[in-house]
């Protein structure tokens, strides 16, 4: 069962909710996630008693993101520990909520270790409870030194690679303080650089189709003070071209053992676009989402969510207008990039189809071969 605070007020500025937190009410223990399908337009929480109520939170993305799915997943088990539910029922309900992220089945076994541990350790079920809570809260701690230290070395990773500071990095989704015990993972990168005065320009990709970036990664940058520019991922390529950006920041879902990453659909393209514009491309994650046991990145399962959620746009449950008359999606006040074309060179393109023919590959002199004989043709 899930309940909700409202935290939405008219002028509520956004404020430090946690994304995720545990309570110990009289009526029992609950999880409070921070409703992440809410933001950025209402800042709600909601109260899960049980671990179904968890899973339908992960399976809706209102708590999402790999290494907070992990820490979620954990105390979930401690959850259904603390209330007398199954505990291998929860567990494995919890670890199958989403199969990419591979972050969520560790917390949950680990947690569910930790219990088993307990449980032959005494018969006491709220000694093995309180064990279970202790390892959730252990995994809570570790993610939010995790990201402590992935900061320091991704800045000074950046500041080798791009001598000079005053650096303009794209990131994709979201991996702020929304997916994390702490500050994130690529996002409390670029954070450090900014509280290091080296973050010229966050680029934010918005990252269709539920807008990670647009409604969770422009919320998070606003609160902080960042200087950040929201774009539609089609238009990355662009930037890229303009020579607008020194490197790349996401995050990862599963890294394989041949080092494949598994993150946000969008990330592939913007490792060619890297590539081909010799723009570093880091990806930023913690060491519970590598993955050991999956070899490759064939063998990752990639999950595959409803079509609607392409073919829809959820409408916010409190529409706020923005200045262009239509629903705002990125907080207000978010400054956009929106060039309404770009550019592909000759280099990139296989062949140019004509009705007088084919030229490949695409060279000066061929076009201008094509045009010639192309007026002659016509008499022109
Ligand atoms: C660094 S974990 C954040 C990671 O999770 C996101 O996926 P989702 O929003 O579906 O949970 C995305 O892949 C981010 O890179």
């Amino acid at each position: 069962m899930a309940d909700q605070y409202a935290h939405h007020g008219e002028d509520k500025p956004p404020t430090d909710i946690p994304a995720i937190r545990w309570e110990e009410p009289p009526e029992g223990p609950v999880l409070v996630l921070l409703d992440q399908t809410r933001l950025p337009v209402e800042e709600v929480e909601l109260v899960c008693t049980d671990a179904s109520a968890l899973v339908e939170a992960i399976r809706t993305l209102a708590v999402r993101g790999a290494p907070l799915l992990g820490v979620a997943g954990a105390y979930g088990v401690a959850l259904a520990a603390a209330r007398g539910f199954d505990v291998d029922e929860a567990a494995t309900a919890l670890a199958g909520a989403r199969p990419t992220a591979v972050n969520l089945s560790v917390g949950v076994e680990r947690a569910r270790a930790a219990y088993r541990a307990a449980l032959a350790d005494s018969t006491d079920p709220q000694q093995a409870a309180a064990a279970t809570l202790a390892a959730a809260r252990q995994l809570h701690r570790e993610d939010a030194e995790a990201s402590v230290r992935m900061a320091r070395h991704g800045l000074a990773l950046l500041d080798e690679l791009l001598p000079g500071g005053g650096h303009r990095v794209l990131t994709h989704c979201n991996t702020g303080a929304l997916v994390s015990g702490g500050e994130g993972t690529a996002f409390a990168v670029a954070l450090e650089a900014h509280r290091a005065g080296q973050l010229r320009r966050l680029w934010v990709d918005e990252t269709r189709p539920l807008l990670q970036g647009a409604r969770l990664t422009a919320y998070e940058a606003a609160r902080n003070g960042m200087a950040y520019t929201l774009l539609t991922d089609n238009a990355a390529g662009s930037l890229f071209s303009a020579g607008e950006v020194d490197a790349v920041l996401v995050g990862a879902d599963r890294i394989a053992a041949d080092g494949s990453v598994a993150n946000k659909v969008g990330t592939y393209p913007l490792a060619v676009l890297a590539r081909y514009h010799h723009v570093p491309f880091i990806v930023v994650a913690p060491v519970t989402t590598l993955d050991p046991h999956t070899p490759d990145g064939a063998s990752i399962e990639v999950e595959q969510r409803p079509g609607y959620e392409v073919t829809e746009f959820s409408a916010p449950q409190v529409p706020v207008m923005g200045a262009g008359g239509g629903v705002a999606v990125a907080p207000l006040g978010t400054q956009a990039y929106n060039p309404a074309f770009d550019l592909t060179p000759p280099e990139l393109i296989t062949a140019i189809v004509t009705e007088e023919g084919v030229v490949s590959p695409v060279t000066a002199e061929a076009l201008a071969d094509l045009y010639a004989r192309s007026r002659q043709v016509s008499g022109g």
